[in-house]
C-alpha cells in the first residue's frame, strides 16, 4: 500500500533519511522505533507530504506521491501527533469533523460519524459541547486519534499519539488502537520510542538508526532474530525473556481440557502479565476464562519457559 524505495531526505546538506526501502502492506500496523534523531518522525511526514522526500520513490496505491495533490492525499490519511493539535476555539465535534466539513459531508452525517467515534474512544458523548481545554491530556489524545479517524481514511499515521499520557491511560489507549485495527483492517503506521509499546502494537516493526532501517520484520524476529548487535542492544538483552512473554498469551498457551476453581485470567491477558501473577499469587497454575468469561483451560507456569518456541 506504502512502498517506500530507496528514499533519502537531506536537511541543510545533512542526510536524515538514507536509502530508505520499506514496503507496509494493507492492514498491516507498523511501528517505526528507533534512536532519538534516528528519522522517525521525518519518515512518516514524508508519507502524506508534510516533508517531501529528495531521492527515490515513494508509492502510495501503487502512485508516486508526487502526483497527488497533498490536500488529497492528506485527507486520505488520518494523522495524529504527541501535541494533539486540537483547534482551541473549536469543541470536541468541529474537532472531530474537521476532515468531513471539508469534505463537505451533510451535518447529519457528521453527527452521526462523531457520535459512533466518541463511543469508539471510550469518551462520553456530552464531550462533544466542550472545549479541548475542558479535557483531561487523554481525553484530549482519544479526540485527536477520533478526528485523525473520522472520514474514515485508508492509511492512519500517528507520531508518539500517547507520549507524554501515564502508563494507565497509555495502556487503555494501547488496547483501543488495537480494537480500532482489528475491526476496521486500516493500515496504521506508528511511531514511538516505546519498546514495549512497539512490541504490543506491531505487525512489524522497522528500527532505525542514523537515518536507516536497521531491522524490519515481525516483533519476534527482531527479538529471537537480531541482525547484529545494534538490535541486541536496542532491546535489552537482560529484558529479552519477559520481553518475548509480552508477546504470547494466555488463551493460547492454557492446557484445553483442565481447570481449577480459583480466580481466572482473561484469554488475553499476555504471558508477561501471567508471570507476574504467578509471582503475586505464588501459584504455579492458573485458569483462564475466554472472553465470554467461560473456562477455556489452564495456564501452567512450566509452559512459559517454552515459548521462544512457541511464537
Ligand atoms: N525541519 C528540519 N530541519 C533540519 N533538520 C531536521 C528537520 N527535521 C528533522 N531534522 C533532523 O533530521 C533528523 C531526523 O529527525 P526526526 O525528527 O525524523 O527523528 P526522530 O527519529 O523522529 O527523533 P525523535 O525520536 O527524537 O523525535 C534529526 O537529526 C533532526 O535533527
Amino acid at each position: 500500500m506504502i512502498n517506500f524505495n530507496q528514499v533519502s531526505k537531506y536537511f541543510n546538506g545533512k542526510a536524515a533519511i538514507r536509502d530508505l526501502t520499506l514496503n507496509i502492506a494493507k492492514g498491516e500496523f507498523t511501528v517505526l522505533i528507533g534512536t532519538s534523531g534516528s528519522g522517525k518522525s521525518t519518515t512518516l511526514k514524508m508519507i502524506n507530504r508534510l516533508i517531501e522526500h529528495d531521492e527515490g520513490t515513494i508509492r502510495f496505491a501503487g502512485e508516486e506521491i508526487r502526483g497527488f495533490n497533498p490536500q488529497v492525499l492528506r485527507r486520505r490519511m488520518g494523522y495524529a501527533i504527541q501535541s494533539i493539535g486540537l483547534f482551541p476555539h473549536w469543541t470536541v465535534e468541529k474537532n472531530i469533523a474537521t476532515v468531513p466539513a471539508l469534505l463537505n459531508w451533510p451535518k447529519a452525517r457528521v453527527q452521526e460519524r462523531v457520535t459512533e467515534l466518541l463511543a469508539l474512544l471510550n469518551l462520553d458523548n456530552e464531550f462533544r459541547h466542550r472545549y479541548p481545554h475542558q479535557l483531561s491530556g487523554g481525553q484530549q489524545q482519544r479526540v485527536g486519534v477520533a478526528r485523525a479517524l473520522a472520514a474514515d481514511p485508508e492509511v492512519l499515521l500517528m507520531d508518539e499519539p500517547f507520549g507524554a499520557l501515564d502508563p494507565v491511560t497509555r495502556a487503555a489507549l494501547q488496547q483501543e488502537i488495537i480494537r480500532i485495527h482489528q475491526l476496521s483492517g486500516r493500515t496504521i503506521v506508528l511511531v514511538t520510542h516505546d519498546i514495549d509499546e512497539a512490541l504490543t502494537l506491531a505487525d512489524k516493526i522497522v528500527l532505525m538508526d542514523g537515518g536507516r532501517v536497521i531491522q524490519q520484520g515481525k516483533p519476534v524476529e527482531l527479538l529471537t532474530r537480531p541482525a547484529n548487535q545494534f538490535v541486541r542492544d536496542f532491546f535489552g538483552r537482560s529484558e529479552l525473556g519477559v520481553r518475548l512473554l509480552s508477546l504470547g498469551n494466555a488463551g493460547s498457551t492454557a492446557r484445553r481440557g483442565e481447570w481449577l476453581d480459583e480466580e481466572p485470567i482473561a484469554a488475553d491477558t499476555t504471558l508477561r502479565e501471567a508471570l507476574s501473577q504467578f509471582i503475586a499469587r505464588q501459584t504455579d497454575k492458573l485458569p483462564v476464562v475466554d472472553n465470554q468469561q467461560k473456562p477455556l483451560g489452564v495456564l501452567h507456569f512450566a509452559d512459559l519457559l517454552h515459548q521462544r518456541e512457541g511464537l
